[in-house]
């Protein structure tokens, strides 16, 4: 194996990895990584994707800003720009964002499950574990000599603290290159995270090859391992009590997936769709096992792995984001295509990375994400309801009294939080739930913003729109008149305005349901992962790309299709489930929404008969 140096990207010798050895710090600033070659697919660890600079899309690689820092002196967040301090975050929060439940009449929780997990994909959970666990203290006397911390303070007049006496948010700074030391503490902070920057299911595959090779790979049948419960499949589980599961309300509930990477024993939105690319991958290699009895294992393997990964691309590029963005601002954009043939636009001098930007202005969606998740029957009845907050890091709710059953129905007919100007309070004030007695997720948002030295609002705005905001007055039908109000209330300049209290306050964009600004920074990643991902799944001349039918099979499928395959007891599903049912979506049988036919994936050289592998998965499915 070749050693790179995770941030500069440059290839180091033996002699420079034993000094980070005793330094401790290997397993975050050096890529151990295997001589690449042109023709291998996908790895799992995100290395050779650009084959100039193999170590780039791996894990803890740098990630580019798409403004430069704005700090203070010390890195610490800038001042506004009289030199005085910004308003408190909780301050803006609680004056930029009501607090209150108004549910969307169009989209479903199902789209903003979605959503997490499709970030999850990239991001790692390190920052937040750092405040839960590692530096509970930060609000008592022991953070105030602690570098990383950096709680938010609540303002005396709070509108829920005033009562509560409650005056400090537990929060910890980033972790970075250089906290982690790998880079000197004199330079800008930058991110490290644990997940590739790919788009590549990381969720379910990991980041590294040994956990997918211990965790994942049943080798036989190219088949993921699985375990039976009631009828049910699931991923693995720890057969001793493992550190993620905490809130597991034992002893009734014991299940934790031991899948190769532990993001999918987090959020209930995450784990739920988890579950599902995980029963999706045995489906896909069961079918492939069925039309090609003469493939082996790895190839099985591989391949459905690559046909699940385009699926969850698929379903994000076509059917989630157009949803908000607007099909045709997508399209007109050049994000998605409105043909849908191949499309090839890598290009090798785009590394793959993600902008800071990019799921840092994700947190927006915390805006429309409901506090209690409603559970339905397979009749579409309404059950019960449960705040999602205590779902977090238990999984094994899911597997005790039919909830999985009633958490997937509820998931396509339960309207997300409604796009305003209202924060469900479960988010706004007891975000971690029972992890910590007090949070507010979208205080720690605009926190974080700071953290990360965004450059003000007005000056994305002109990144992304090319016009100078100079006055308060030229927000004008940008931002409503009731919140350009509020926005100079706080603010003493225009430009002192943080990046996300802009997109907060923005109006929606024509054609879609977003902030405009949101929308222009999450483009600018969709379009760098086709770029800089020598293995998108669009591209006809990557190694072992599909061919045209395969891709045409590809673009049917749809998260109904999806549920329909594997989610458990749904058999009538509205066919574009991220939106609500109704006279133009109805719920209807899953035989009429379009499924994928394998046969396009028939290898002649491997002649007729049925699979060896198939019934592993089958007889299981047909069970339920
Ligand atoms: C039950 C629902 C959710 C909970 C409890 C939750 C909780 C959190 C917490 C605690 C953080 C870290 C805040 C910090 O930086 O201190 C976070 C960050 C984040 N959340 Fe959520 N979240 C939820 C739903 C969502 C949804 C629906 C999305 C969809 C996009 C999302 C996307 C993100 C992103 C992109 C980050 C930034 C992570 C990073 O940069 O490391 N979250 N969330």
């Amino acid at each position: 194996a070749l050693f790179y140096d995770s941030y500069s990207g440059t290839e180091i010798t033996r002699e420079d990895v034993k000094k980070h050895d005793k330094a401790n710090t290997t397993f975050w600033c050096v890529n151990e990584i295997e001589p690449c070659n042109s023709t291998e697919g996908r790895r799992v660890d995100g290395s050779c994707n650009n084959l100039k600079h193999p170590s780039r899309g791996a894990t803890h690689t740098p990630f580019v800003r798409l403004l430069p820092a704005v700090f203070d002196k010390n890195f610490e967040p800038r001042k506004s720009s009289s030199g005085n301090d910004l308003p408190l975050a909780r301050y803006l929060r609680t004056r930029l964002i009501s607090v209150g439940k108004v549910p969307s009449t169009i989209f479903t929780m199902l789209a903003v499950h979605y959503f997490v997990f499709m970030s999850a994909d990239v991001l790692s959970l390190h920052d937040t574990v750092n405040y839960i666990q590692w530096k509970p203290y930060c609000c008592t006397e022991k953070g105030k000599t602690d570098h990383m911390c950096v709680p938010n303070k609540i303002p005396e007049d709070d509108p829920v603290h005033r009562f509560s006496g409650i005056r400090c948010l537990n929060m910890t700074r980033p972790e970075s290159f250089q906290s982690i030391g790998c880079v000197k503490n004199n330079t800008v902070p930058d991110r490290i995270v644990s997940s590739t920057p790919l788009l590549d299911l990381s969720v379910i595959y990991g980041n590294l090859l040994p956990p997918l090779l211990q965790k994942a790979r049943l080798f036989t049948g190219g088949l993921v391992k699985t375990e039976i419960e009631e009828g049910r499949i699931w991923p693995p589980s720890y057969k001793t009590q493992a550190n993620v599961c905490f809130l597991n309300q034992r002893p009734k509930e014991t299940r934790c997936h031991q899948m190769p990477e532990d993001g999918s024993n987090t959020l209930a939105g995450i784990n739920l769709v988890a579950i599902w690319f995980w029963r999706y991958h045995n489906f896909i290699a069961t079918e492939l096992a069925k039309v090609n009895p003469c493939w082996e294992d790895d190839k099985l393997f591989e391949t459905a792995r690559d046909i699940n990964i385009a699926v969850s691309l698929q379903i994000y590029y076509y059917e989630l984001l157009p949803v908000f963005f607007g099909f045709d601002n997508m399209a007109e954009d050049g994000v998605i295509d409105r043909v849908g043939g191949f499309r090839d636009l890598y290009n090798e001098t785009i590394l793959p990375q993600l902008s800071l930007e990019y799921p840092f202005v994700l947190r927006w969606v915390h805006n429309i994400q409901d506090g209690t998740l409603k559970l339905h029957d397979e009749e579409g009845q309404y059950l019960r309801q449960f705040p999602i907050m205590n779902l977090t890091m238990r999984t094994g709710f899911l597997a005790v009294d039919n909830n999985i059953d009633y958490l997937t129905q509820g998931s396509f007919r339960q309207g997300s939080a409604k796009i305003d100007y209202i924060a469900d309070p479960e988010v706004t004030e007891r975000g971690l739930g029972p992890h910590q007695k007090v949070s507010d997720i979208v205080t720690n948002d605009l926190s974080k913003n700071r953290y990360f030295g965004f450059q003000p609002y007005v000056n994305y705005r002109q990144f992304c729109f090319n016009k100078r905001i100079k006055s308060f007055d030229d927000l004008h039908g940008i931002i409503d008149e009731e919140r350009i109000e509020v926005l100079r209330e706080m603010y003493e300049r225009v430009e002192d305005i943080d990046l996300l209290a802009g997109i907060w306050t923005e109006k929606p964009m024509r054609g879609g349901f977003v902030p405009p600004t949101f929308y222009c920074l999450v483009i600018d990643q969709l379009k760098r992962n086709m770029y800089s991902d020598r293995h998108w799944y669009e591209r006809p001349n990557r190694p072992n790309a599909f061919t045209f039918p395969q891709l045409a099979q590809i673009r049917k499928v749809t998260i109904a299709r999806m549920l329909c395959d594997v989610g458990d007891t749904v058999k009538r599903i509205q066919p574009h489930a991220f939106l609500k049912a109704g006279f133009k979506n109805p719920i209807g049988d899953c035989k009429h929404i379009m499924s994928m036919d394998f046969s396009t994936w028939k290898d002649d050289s491997c002649g007729a008969g049925g699979g060896s592998f198939a019934h592993l998965f089958e007889q299981v499915v047909e069970k339920r």
